[in-house]
This record gives C-alpha cells, sequence and structure tokens, in this order.
C-alpha cells in the first residue's frame, strides 16, 4: 500500500539525526526550508549559539496585526541504546501492527516531540489544501537543545528582538501521551531544583574514630531529604477532597541521583557531597524551600549549591481570563475528547514562554498510547499521525481565530 504523503513526510523527519549530544541541527534546517518551501510560508533561521538554529515557519493570518499564535516544537531528541530497540531508531520503520489495521512507525522522537512539531506543519498544509485563512498569524517555531534544558535554544529565544517580533498571544508546546482515553493539557509544569549538597571534613585512617567528617555532616542531610520524600510520596497517594488521583504534578519529588565522595578504601575522605532532583508544585513558595535546604545544609555545617533552580511559578489560566482558553476548550471538546487538566512533571520550553508573559498549553495529541518518550522503541500509530493533523487543523482553526 501506498505510504500517505503526510506520513512519508513525517518518516522523512524522523530521519534526521537530531539526536544529542551532536544532533544534526544542519539537516533538519534544510528539511524545514524544504517544508516551508512547498507551504509558501516566510523562513527564518537563527543562531543565537553558532549550529543551533532557531527556525520559524509562518502562515500569516488575515488580520496581522493581532498578537500571533506559537506552534513550538524542539527538534532535537535524546539518546538511544540501540541494541535494545527491534529496528534501528533512525530508520523510522513503519511496521504492520499484529491485526493489520494499522501502522508503528518506530523510531526516536516519534512521541517526543517531532509528531507534534511535523503535525503543525501538516495542518498548516492541510488547511491551506481546503483554501482556508485564519485571522491572526502562525508561527511554527522549532527549537533546538529543550532536552539538555533549552539554555541554548528558547532561553535565548525569548529574549530575542526576533521573538519580540512575533508579538506573540498565546503558544502550543509539547505534552505527554496518555494511556488513558482523555488528552493530557498542561497548562503549567514543576519548577526543577537541583541541589548538590556538599560537606567537607576531617580525613585520616580509616581505622580510626575521626572526628568531625565529610560523610557524617552528609548522612543526616540526606535522612531529611529522604523523609521529605516520603512525605511527598503519602501526600501524592492521598486523593484529592474531590476523591480524584493527584498526579505528579501536583507534589514536589525528590530523588537522591548521585552520590561523590572517596579516594581509597582505606582514606577518611574530605569531601562528599549528594546531588538530588527535586521538582516543585507551582503551588509552594520556591524561595521558602530554597531557604530550608539551605538552612537544613548549615545546620549540619555544610552548604547547598543550586545546580538549577527555576524560580518562576507562572501557570497558564484555563479559564476566560485567558481569551484562548475557551476556543481552545470548546474545539477539543467538539472532537469528542475530555480534557484532563494537568501540571507538568518535568521541565519543558514552555516555562520560559511563561516567564515572558505568554500563556502557552502542553499538549501531545497522543491518547490511548503507551508513554514512550526517552524509552526504547519509541514508536506511534500512523492514525495517530493523521489523527494528529486533523486534530490541529480544529485547535488552529479556533485558536487563531479568537477576535482580537
Ligand atoms: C532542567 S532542564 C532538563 C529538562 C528535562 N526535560 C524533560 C522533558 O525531560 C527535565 O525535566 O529533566
Ligand atoms: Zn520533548
Ligand atoms: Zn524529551
Amino acid at each position: 500500500m501506498d505510504v500517505p504523503g503526510p506520513v512519508s513526510r513525517f518518516i522523512e523527519y524522523l530521519r534526521i539525526k537530531t539526536v544529542q549530544p551532536t544532533p544534526d541541527y544542519a539537516a533538519c534546517r534544510e528539511h524545514l526550508r524544504g517544508q516551508a518551501r512547498e507551504l509558501g510560508l516566510a523562513f527564518q533561521a537563527h543562531e543565537y549559539v553558532a549550529g543551533k538554529p532557531v527556525v520559524i515557519l509562518t502562515w500569516e493570518g488575515t488580520e496581522p496585526a493581532l498578537p500571533s499564535i506559537i506552534l513550538n516544537s524542539h527538534t532535537d531528541v535524546v539518546p538511544v541504546f540501540e541494541e535494545f530497540w527491534s529496528h534501528p531508531p533512525f530508520e523510522a520503520a513503519r511496521v504492520p501492527t499484529a491485526d493489520g489495521s494499522d501502522y508503528q512507525i518506530i523510531a526516536r522522537g516519534a512521541q517526543d516531540m517531532k509528531i507534534v512539531g511535523h503535525c503543525y506543519l501538516e495542518a498548516i498544509r492541510a488547511m491551506q489544501q481546503r483554501g482556508e485563512r485564519v485571522r491572526r498569524t502562525v508561527h511554527a517555531v522549532f527549537v533546538p537543545d529543550e532536552e539538555i534544558g533549552g539554555h541554548d535554544g528558547m532561553a535565548l529565544f525569548v529574549g530575542s528582538p526576533e521573538f519580540a517580533a512575533l508579538n506573540a498571544g498565546f503558544a502550543l508546546d509539547e505534552g505527554m501521551a496518555n494511556p488513558g482515553d482523555g488528552l493530557r493539557v498542561f497548562y503549567g509544569e514543576r519548577a526543577p531544583c537541583w541541589v548538590r549538597f556538599v560537606a567537607h571534613g576531617q580525613t585520616g585512617h580509616g581505622s580510626q574514630f575521626i572526628d568531625d567528617t565529610a560523610a557524617e555532616k552528609l548522612v543526616p542531610i540526606i535522612d531529611r531529604m529522604m523523609e521529605f520524600r516520603r512525605e511527598q510520596l503519602a501526600a501524592f497517594r492521598t486523593p484529592n477532597a474531590d476523591g480524584s488521583a493527584k498526579t505528579l504534578g501536583d507534589v514536589t519529588t525528590a530523588n537522591l541521583t548521585m552520590l561523590q565522595s572517596g579516594v581509597q578504601h582505606n582514606v577518611v575522605p574530605e569531601s562528599a557531597s549528594a546531588s538530588v532532583d527535586i521538582r516543585m508544585t507551582p503551588s509552594i513558595d520556591y524561595q521558602a524551600f530554597r531557604r530550608w535546604l539551605e538552612d537544613l545544609a548549615a545546620e549540619h555545617g555544610a552548604q547547598a549549591e543550586m545546580v538549577q533552580f527555576w524560580e518562576d511559578n507562572t501557570v497558564t489560566p484555563t479559564d476566560a481570563s485567558n481569551p484562548f482558553w475557551p476556543a481552545f476548550e470548546d474545539a477539543i471538546a467538539a472532537q469528542g475528547i475530555a480534557i484532563v487538566r494537568e501540571i507538568f512533571p518535568a521541565a519543558t520550553d514552555s516555562r520560559y514562554l511563561r516567564r515572558a508573559g505568554i500563556p502557552a498549553l502542553g499538549v501531545t495529541p497522543l491518547r490511548n498510547t503507551p508513554i514512550l518518550l526517552h524509552d526504547h522503541n519509541e514508536y506511534v500509530l500512523q492514525s495517530d499521525v493523521l489523527a494528529g493533523i486533523d486534530f490541529y487543523t480544529h485547535v488552529l482553526a479556533a485558536v487563531a481565530n479568537v477576535p482580537g
């Protein structure tokens, strides 16, 4: 059977090896340039760090003075453990499902998040083919390096004159697949607090009772962090007042991810450190939490170094105070899809947009789908690609037609 055009273009995009730590951004930029040419969209590529292009494809609206719609996606993908894949992760194999009714498209980036960026462009294509226009100008923005924090990508782009020139009013970005039936819509995200507790102490022979060692200072800090983790886990397992289950976004998680110390088995180490990946739920006071960590360290004669600390807890309103929300919500409801509103558990580039004052929603139109981002054998169904294109035509017709 012939491969439908939108699917073969998706496969083409997936085959570009934009894999960290050495993404082929040049090939990706050229692929997008080709798409812009086919669709008659204006094309821009800006490098805020050499070799890391931010690419913008612009579909002008009938009322271009209105604040625009940003359709954001990142072009990079995370590394693979190729030996665990059933098919080469950058071949984007199209494999019939067991019952023969569909195809799996198996590739790194299939879910995270090339399907989203691709569907944006195909939705514009489908609308153009039907002769449709929208009021607001739509910018499909393709950014580098989201997977490593966005510091050389979205972080710099939002502060640039080119971003200001987009006159952005509302943005869509990535979400996550849902194994259940609803569409997960992320209106905020937890803030990363990557803290490294460092302790220094007396050294000496490992056979002695040495006073004031680095380990003695660090261990009670780790104990307290583990206790905090248990408290938050208990909160996570406690249903909300309305009986609904909590999601990760509702609590603060803490995981001990690195421990470093020691030079030799019989030498008491001079220093010891523990790195904790903490994700703060937006409802807590971030600065008070930071002080608590610093006080905890000081109480035990150690220091708390903030490797990353995101200080902004802006969430996007999901009520009529945000004029794009009712349009978005109605467009989803009209497709017979239920919305599940959530705080994203990890960090995406949406945090830069929200901090810059742009309301942003994180959506990946994959329902009844296993969550395979960053996993082996990441795939999407061909039917999900086609449905995703249709989904964005409805969403665009709504949000890009919100009157001024
Ligand atoms: C703080 S930069 C790291 C960004 C990364 N984002 C995702 C989506 O995995 C994370 O949350 O760990
Ligand atoms: Zn992603
Ligand atoms: Zn990712």
